[in-house]
């Protein structure tokens, strides 16, 4: 039985006649092929990402798996479309805390149309991605059973200042109400979520090791998704902190060239998470 996945923060939704995601209870998240190149692009691309060797074996953990593609009923009303069939990177969770970070201080690949560049400068002018080299595209954040998610909507993310980007990734690993503006994000996961061996800042530096030396690949307008289950903290158990790239609409050919784009951003991203972990009272 396909549905519209509980735990979207950003991209194309479905619903009212729109054409979006859908998940299913095997663990599949099943993104519809996008219109024009995009979607035949996408495709590609998990296609050679994942046969190429020269993709070193500890970074593939990081992209969710793929498992082809598969035509079913799309979910705004159109009849049979096909969809990427990937890996859910959330559906062993509960209420999981997740942010959607587009990174690269440009989204628009050299190639690109003039109108499409200027849409997406506009875009990258507009929210923090020129000045940061990554912007948040879409968050939840789990508060408690009595508050549930703090989940801004579009046009409230895409206006976030540094200052808001800042507290959003404190937010993120704080145990106080992310819904209450008024209350200053403790932070005190950070050093298990952000932290240590395994936390976020770990894997982030590992893909940045990789993106140090990669030059197949560019990945413009991909995202950073960070995952946790606050509650597990709570529980005892372990919040399985992870990272995974996303969305591929746009990857060009590295042609022997760094991706400096991707490796700023991330070198950017980095900095401000490495800042909550060693000054998490500030
Ligand atoms: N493999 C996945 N498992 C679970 N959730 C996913 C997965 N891939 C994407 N998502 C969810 O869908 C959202 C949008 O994904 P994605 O960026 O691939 O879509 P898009 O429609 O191409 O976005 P955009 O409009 O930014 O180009 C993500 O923020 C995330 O919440
Ligand atoms: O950041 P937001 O507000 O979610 O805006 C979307 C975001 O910039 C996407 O990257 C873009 O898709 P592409 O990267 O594929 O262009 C999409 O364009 P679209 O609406 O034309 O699909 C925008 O609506």
């Amino acid at each position: 039985m396909f549905k519209v996945p509980d735990h979207q923060v950003a991209g194309h939704m479905a619903g009212a006649g729109a054409l979006g995601p859908l998940v299913d209870d095997s663990g599949h998240f099943y993104k519809p092929l996008q219109s024009g190149e995009r979607g035949t692009h996408e495709v590609a691309f998990y296609t050679s990402f994942s046969t190429d060797t020269r993709v070193p074996d500890q970074i593939r953990k990081f992209f969710p798996a793929f498992h082809g593609t598969r035509d079913l009923e799309a979910s705004d009303g159109s009849g049979m479309h096909p969809h990427l069939v990937l890996e859910d990177i959330v559906s062993s969770r509960i209420n999981p805390s997740i942010l959607d970070i587009k990174i690269g201080s440009s989204t628009w690949y050299p190639e690109a149309s003039e109108a499409y560049i200027s849409k997406c400068l506009e875009k990258d002018r507009e929210t923090c991605s020129l000045t940061l080299g990554f912007r948040i595209s879409g968050l939840q954040f789990y508060g408690s059973k009595e508050t549930g998610f703090w989940k801004p909507d579009r046009k409230s993310v895409n206006s976030f200042t540094h200052d808001d980007v800042r507290s959003a990734l404190r937010k993120f690993v704080s145990s106080n109400s992310p819904t209450n503006s008024d209350i200053e994000p403790d932070c005190s996961y950070a050093s298990i979520i952000y932290g240590g061996p395994d936390g976020i800042l770990a894997q982030l530096l590992e893909l940045k090791s990789w993106f140090e030396d990669q030059t197949i690949f560019h990945f413009y307008s991909c995202s950073v998704m960070m995952v946790y289950d606050k509650e597990s903290i709570l529980k005892g158990e372990n919040p399985n902190p992870q990272i995974k790239l996303v969305d591929f609409a746009h990857v060009t050919e590295g042609k022997g060239v760094i991706d400096h784009n991707f490796l700023g951003g991330l070198c950017s991203l980095i900095k401000f998470i490495s800042d909550v972990v060693t000054d998490p009272n500030k």
